[in-house]
């Protein structure tokens, strides 16, 4: 709502209340004896005849307008003098708005146009043109998994907040005792004591409780956000940098942990003291109560503005941690080719940037924080000195105690911090769960990897379809990779596709093992599509070797069986020997117990290609796609592969290759040019065509004559 309108609908009121009262208060002498009997009713009933003329008022001449301002205005009075009698059964006699003096009209007007202000300004995110806040709601479900101990922690809570509220009135009548000459008694002080000890006791255990959730919150919702991203597809990594990922598992899934259970632990314990203390203090004095309370009103509109700026910064901020770590990364992992490039001065250069953003958001964080506390504390201040002149003047007109003005002193001190805490613990749940919105983007990600398929057939004959394929990379949806092709795998065969760079190879592949899921058209296996397949059986069914295998720190032996739970000392020596690397293993110290070092940077290109076919062979895979896996192999590897090809009978092999030896050596060839299927048949027949295949062997080295044509897979 405008500014303007807030004040436009202000003043409609205050002048409909005007005339209401007006009218009431010729009528109050005539209906005095009636007004008595009623008592607290009377108010109500002057809080409904208002209420009635507000709205009627606000229909005719501000339709649309807030109702809620109109019934705050109305209820405010009665209430709180059915509050004031319930607390301070002797107090006052219960007084119509229409006889009271002129400060509680304007008290009242004051304080509800303050309250629709603070509604008004808009809500963090909204105004700064934040993509959508997370809800509250879902950081509460998030917390909900930790209830059996915030549950405790809460039931600490109350008790601590007993103590507390039973501190302050103790020692005001201690204080009150002293005066009238009685001195402090062993009890009172006993009292004081123990309420402070209980306190100080019951606080540390709803501290300690509370932290125990946020640890143990942190650990679950990092386990859950790294499960559900292993489930999702290749393209969400490829658009995703992996520092970005960890950025966020490192500094948002933290930040977002503690808000939850930190905030419900302040806004709990601020809420029940504020509830408590309020209580203690309308008792006390409700004039002094209500002018306190001024406060409440202008701290959330203030820290209304300063939420919307600081969840933008605090999002930019996240987001510029994460761009720095992804520098980092990027430089760390690619650090032969900067060398290669003399680019690290360049590399600096970026990370310095990036440093740079980062620390210029965390500067403007700082000072736009200054300049709130600063205004805050002026506010606050202001009030301060409103309730003690207030104060002073109750005292001369001997209405308050000294005990009870200390003792309302002591209250305010701690209200104030309270209500502060929860107005401040509201926002900064919002702002830090703007670090949620990435982290629940995530874990709303449908997964993809699973598709929940349940087909497992005992046997598997690996026959292989293509049926009228077309692709495109998600990335770039415009550019079709594989149009309408068809071809097919026989069970224990060796298919070679074949074609230039670029030509869709790999993409085939890639629809293979189901990295991903084809625009048009169906991938079968046995004529049953790939995505009906049980996860894990089909993976372990279908193995891929890529162009450049990637292997995990940890030993041969773990790269070997990765994945596999029941896989024998047997097996992993029989894959070692097939991929032709059981001599390079035998030969070092630690044999199949080395450490291959990070992503196997320990060893030659060849020996981590034979891992990774020993890690493929080792599943006895039906259907093994080899996409130039051999490149990096010597003879004596390629030898040995070609007769495990040979000695494996029924399997399916898929061969992605440049190598025209290892062409001639296929049962069939598939060519492939940008992304069709161009020719098709046995070598010796694609030869006599003089077709594409054959310029393709023409290009090869050695002029597209196969240099040992004996050796084949089938022979
Ligand atoms: N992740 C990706 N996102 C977008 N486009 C891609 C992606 N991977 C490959 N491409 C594009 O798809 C086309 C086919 O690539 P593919 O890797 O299948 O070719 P290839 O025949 O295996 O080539 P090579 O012989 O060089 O390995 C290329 O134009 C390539 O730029």
């Amino acid at each position: 709502m405008a500014l303007l309108s807030i004040v436009r609908l202000a003043c409609l009121l205050l002048l409909v209340d005007l005339v209401v009262l007006a009218a009431l208060a010729q009528l109050v002498p005539v209906l005095a004896p009636a007004l008595a009997w009623l008592g607290l009713a009377a108010a109500w009933l002057e809080a409904g005849l208002r209420l009635l003329a507000f709205i009627a008022a606000g229909r005719l001449l501000a339709p649309g307008g807030p109702r809620g301002a109109a019934v705050v205005l109305s209820l405010t009075p009665p209430t709180f003098l059915t509050l004031r009698s319930l607390l301070v059964p002797y107090g006052a006699a219960p007084a119509l708005l229409a006889t009271a003096a002129p400060a509680w009209l304007a008290l009242t007007h004051g304080a509800t146009t303050a309250v629709l202000l603070a509604w008004a300004v808009p809500a963090p995110g909204a105004a700064m043109g934040t993509k959508s806040p997370v809800a509250v709601g879902r950081l509460l479900a998030l917390a909900w998994a930790e209830w059996p101990v915030l549950g405790a922690a809460f039931l600490f809570l109350v008790l601590a907040v007993l103590g507390e509220t039973a501190g302050p009135y103790c020692t005001g009548k201690a204080l009150d005792a002293i005066r009238q000459g009685d001195g402090p008694t062993t009890f009172t002080i006993g009292l004081v004591l123990a309420t402070d000890l209980g306190s100080s006791l019951f606080a540390g255990c709803r501290g300690g409780l509370f932290t125990l959730a946020q640890a143990r919150l942190k650990l679950s919702t990092c386990h859950r956000l790294f499960s559900h991203l292993m489930l999702q597809d290749l393209a969400f990594f490829q658009g995703t940098p992996a520092a970005d990922l960890s950025a966020r598992l490192a500094n948002d899934v933290p930040l977002l942990c503690n808000a939850v259970p930190s905030s419900v632990n302040v806004a709990l314990r601020s809420l029940v003291t504020v509830l408590g203390l309020g209580g203690f203090m309308v008792g006390l004095s409700p004039h002094l109560t209500l002018l306190a309370l001024l406060e409440v009103p202008l701290i959330i509109t203030m820290r209304k503005v300063y939420d919307a700026r600081y969840q933008v910064l605090q999002q930019a901020k996240l987001d510029a941690t994460a761009n720095t770590a992804a520098v980092v990364q990027e430089a760390i992992s690619s650090i032969e080719t900067v060398r290669t490039f003399a680019g690290e001065e360049e590399e600096e250069r970026r990370h310095s940037r990036a440093l740079a953003k980062m620390l210029e958001l965390k500067d403007q964080i700082d000072v736009e924080w200054a300049l709130f506390t600063l205004v805050w504390r002026a506010v606050q201040l202001a009030v301060q000195v409103l309730v003690l002149w207030h104060g002073h003047w109750q005292l001369r007109e001997g209405t308050i105690t000294t005990g009870s003005l200390v003792t309302f002193l002591l209250y305010q001190a701690k209200v104030g911090l309270h209500v502060q805490t929860l107005v401040f613990g509201h926002g900064d749940l919002l702002s830090k769960a703007a670090a949620g919105r990435k982290v629940f983007e995530y874990l709303d990600r449908e997964p993809t990897g699973d598709t929940g398929g349940t087909w497992a057939p005992a046997t598997l004959r690996g026959h292989v379809t293509f049926q009228h394929v077309s692709f495109a990379y998600p990335m770039c949806a415009e550019h079709l990779v594989l149009q309408d092709v068809s071809f097919e795998l026989h069970p224990g065969e060796v298919t070679a596709l074949a074609g230039l760079n670029g030509s869709g190879k790999s993409t085939c592949a890639g629809l293979l093992v189901r990295f991903y899921e084809p625009g048009a058209g169906e991938v079968l296996l046995d004529g049953v599509p790939l995505r009906d397949y049980e996860h894990h059986y089909l993976h372990r069914q279908v193995a891929l070797v890529g162009q450049e295998p990637v292997l995990f720190s940890g030993t041969i032996r773990d790269n070997i069986i990765f994945g596999l739970k029941d896989c024998g000392e047997k097996e992993v020596r029989a894959a070692a020997a097939a991929a032709g690397a059981l001599g390079f293993i035998s030969a070092l110290d630690q044999g199949f117990d080395t450490d291959v070092g990070e992503k196997g940077g320990q060893l030659s290109a060849g020996e981590k290609q034979r891992i990774a076919i020993a890690r493929a062979l080792v599943r006895r895979p039906t259907v093994l796609i080899l996409d130039e896996a051999t490149s990096a192999l010597d003879g004596e590897g390629e030898v040995a592969l070609q007769q495990w090809v040979r000695s494996s009978g029924a399997r399916t092999v898929l061969l992605i290759t440049h190598c025209p030896r290892m062409l001639e050596a296929a049962d069939r060839v598939v060519v492939l040019e940008r992304g069709t299927v161009v020719e098709m048949g046995t070598p010796a027949e694609l030869r006599s065509c003089r077709g594409p295949y054959s310029r393709l062997l023409q290009r090869s080295p050695g002029t597209g004559q196969p240099e040992n044509p004996g050796v084949g897979y089938g022979e």
